[in-house]
């Protein structure tokens, strides 16, 4: 099939704003094409070439595509830069390059989804010498041959930045309304497999039978489960009756799998980072059975047996190089607390279950691994859980988490049934969308950063500028990302793509009509850099708003 047919959906999409429309759009669009085109189509649509579960991207910086866009229409590197700037978007400054371009290609075929796919995957098993020119020949083989609404959308899914408004929620319903499926099975079937890719294909082929018997597998990162807040610990135990409460550690959440031999560990971004850890991958293969399974936990770094701040712990998960001397300075320790798979899947059975299993199956006689320190709460011990509450901080932990034992474990959702009890006031997760250069001392930095939320579309929405709790070498490591993501320039503004994920304190939510959200925060404060977090983990507006109330 033509790459145009999908490019005109893309443009409808982003023309029409409204939920249903976008849905009707897509699903009337997926409903006819063939199995091939349908896996590729439902990766497509949202801008990626891999599955959600799949931490392989493109990976392509927004330089490499502007060097190809000035040999695709025969201008100069700078001239695109300037469109880029003008437009704030790679998309639109290609559709006006393209549209003067003076010569047109002649003889050229018109691109196929299946041309395109390919190439694009190809763009991802480059390395090595001469990468660069290689990746920039692949790129301007695809734009030489396209339009210019092609070139829109091209260079927009090279640099991962589709901006058609379409999330996930949008292709589930389309799928759904497309195959006539009953919407709770697709979002069953999304949240065991995360690939909607193979959720469309199953679906036109084999139904809501064929979409019920998917499952999870060792191997493939699941979303996981995640906390609200706990309003307090008698109440959230008088809502569950029995709940197990749980030292809430800080540090990264791990999804450790074992299929046949292989060992796989990924973070709460599904990022695989097995090679990071291989003290934990050697203990998990010594400490817990031979078999297929999928088990779950926090690992923190420790030093003299006290856990270290959450940025010692990002700095091992990131290190690439000395492994072995990170291993000696920083010492992990995991903390396991659910079994998602144990030779089948687990996640329907009750908390309560899973977690006896867990410590059926854990030797917990090492130092390294470790089950979650642990407290059956009823409303006849509650002084237990205030106990193991005040333990907790004392020994340098967050705090406590409270879940409900009778719950199955719900991938991907933010439920009452797991709550967080902590001793800090809650904060919100934003992207970084803009920012203000600095005046005086600070003119060389991005002093103030203008930080957003995502909408039910998927879209983000402005809710204040934060200028506080950053030190020096904080403010320079911003800076530096800031000016790897921008997008455009105005005296002391700049304009980001949104990478940089914050976690910002705050006094209070206020009314207001500065920002998009029409709230905005009171007295902000960054607590920190969340590089373990991406755009689809920051919070919601919605969030916002309860909160607000
Ligand atoms: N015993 C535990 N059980 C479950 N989660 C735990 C436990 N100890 C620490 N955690 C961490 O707490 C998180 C639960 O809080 P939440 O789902 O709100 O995630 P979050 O957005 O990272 O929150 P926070 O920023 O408060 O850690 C888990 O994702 C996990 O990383």
């Amino acid at each position: 099939m033509k790459y145009q047919k999908l490019v005109d959906v893309y443009n409808q999409l982003e023309e029409n704003s409204k939920r249903l429309e976008k849905t009707r759009i897509l699903s009337d669009f997926i409903k006819e094409l063939d199995d091939e085109t349908l896996s590729k189509v439902g990766l497509l649509i949202l801008g990626r070439v891999f599955p959600a579960w799949s931490d392989k991207e493109l990976g392509i910086g927004s330089k490499l595509v502007m060097e190809a866009v000035a040999k695709a229409v025969g201008t100069t590197v700078d001239k695109v830069e300037d469109e880029l700037r003008e437009q704030g978007d790679i998309g639109l400054a290609s559709v006006n390059l393209f549209s003067k371009k003076s010569q047109t290609t002649f003889f050229s075929q018109p691109l196929t989804i299946k041309f395109v796919f390919d190439n694009l995957i190809k763009l991802t098993t480059i390395s090595g010498s001469k990468s660069t020119s290689r990746k920039i020949s692949i790129i301007l083989e695809l734009l030489s041959q396209a339009s210019a609404t092609e070139a829109k959308y091209l260079t927009r899914t090279i640099t991962e930045e589709l901006r058609i408004g379409v999330g996930e929620g949008i292709v589930r319903d389309a799928i759904a309304e497309a195959f006539n499926i009953d919407k709770d099975i697709i979002d069953r079937a999304h949240m065991l497999t995360n690939d909607l890719a193979l959720i469309a294909v199953v679906a036109k082929n084999e139904g809501e039978d064929g979409l019920k018997k998917l499952t999870l597998t060792p191997g493939k990162p699941v979303k996981p489960m995640l906390a609200q807040l706990s309003e307090g610990i008698e109440p959230s135990i008088k809502m569950m009756g029995l709940a197990i409460c749980e030292t809430k550690y800080d540090g990264i959440r791990l999804q450790v799998h074992r299929n046949k031999d292989e060992i796989n560990i990924f973070t709460r971004r599904l990022e695989n980072i097995t090679e990071a850890m291989p003290e934990i991958v050697k203990a998990v293969d010594e400490y817990l059975p031979h078999v297929n399974y999928i088990v779950e936990g926090e690992v923190i770094a420790t030093r003299d047996g006290k856990p270290l701040s959450f940025q010692n712990i990002l700095h091992r998960v990131r290190r690439k190089y000395n492994i072995e001397e990170a291993i000696e300075n920083v010492p992990l320790k995991l903390f396991l607390f659910d079994l998602l798979y144990f030779r089948k899947s687990m996640i329907d059975e009750p908390l309560l279950k899973r977690r006896k299993k867990l410590e059926e199956i854990v030797d917990t006689s090492s130092e390294e691994i470790n089950l979650s320190k642990m407290v059956k709460g009823t409303i006849d011990n509650i002084h237990e859980v205030e106990e193991l509450f005040k333990t907790s901080i004392e020994e340098g932990h967050e705090g406590i988490m409270i879940k409900d034992s009778k719950e199955p474990y719900i991938p991907g959702l933010r439920g009452k049934k797991m709550l967080k009890y902590k001793a800090e006031p809650e904060t919100l997760d934003v992207v970084v969308v803009g920012g203000t250069h600095g005046i005086g001392k600070r003119k060389d930095f991005i002093g103030s950063y203008l930080v957003a939320l995502r909408d039910e579309n998927d879209d983000l929405k402005t809710v204040a500028h934060v200028a506080t709790g950053l030190d020096d070498d904080t403010l320079k490591y911003l800076t530096k990302k800031m000016e790897e993501y921008k997008l455009s320039e105005k005296g002391t503004k700049v304009t980001v793509e949104p990478k940089i994920i914050l976690e910002i304190g705050f006094s209070e939510i206020v009314k207001s009509p500065e920002y998009e959200t029409g709230f905005s925060l009171r007295f902000p404060v960054v607590k920190r850099v969340r590089k373990d977090k991406g755009l689809g983990d920051i919070d919601t507006v919605e969030r916002l708003i309860s909160m607000y109330k």
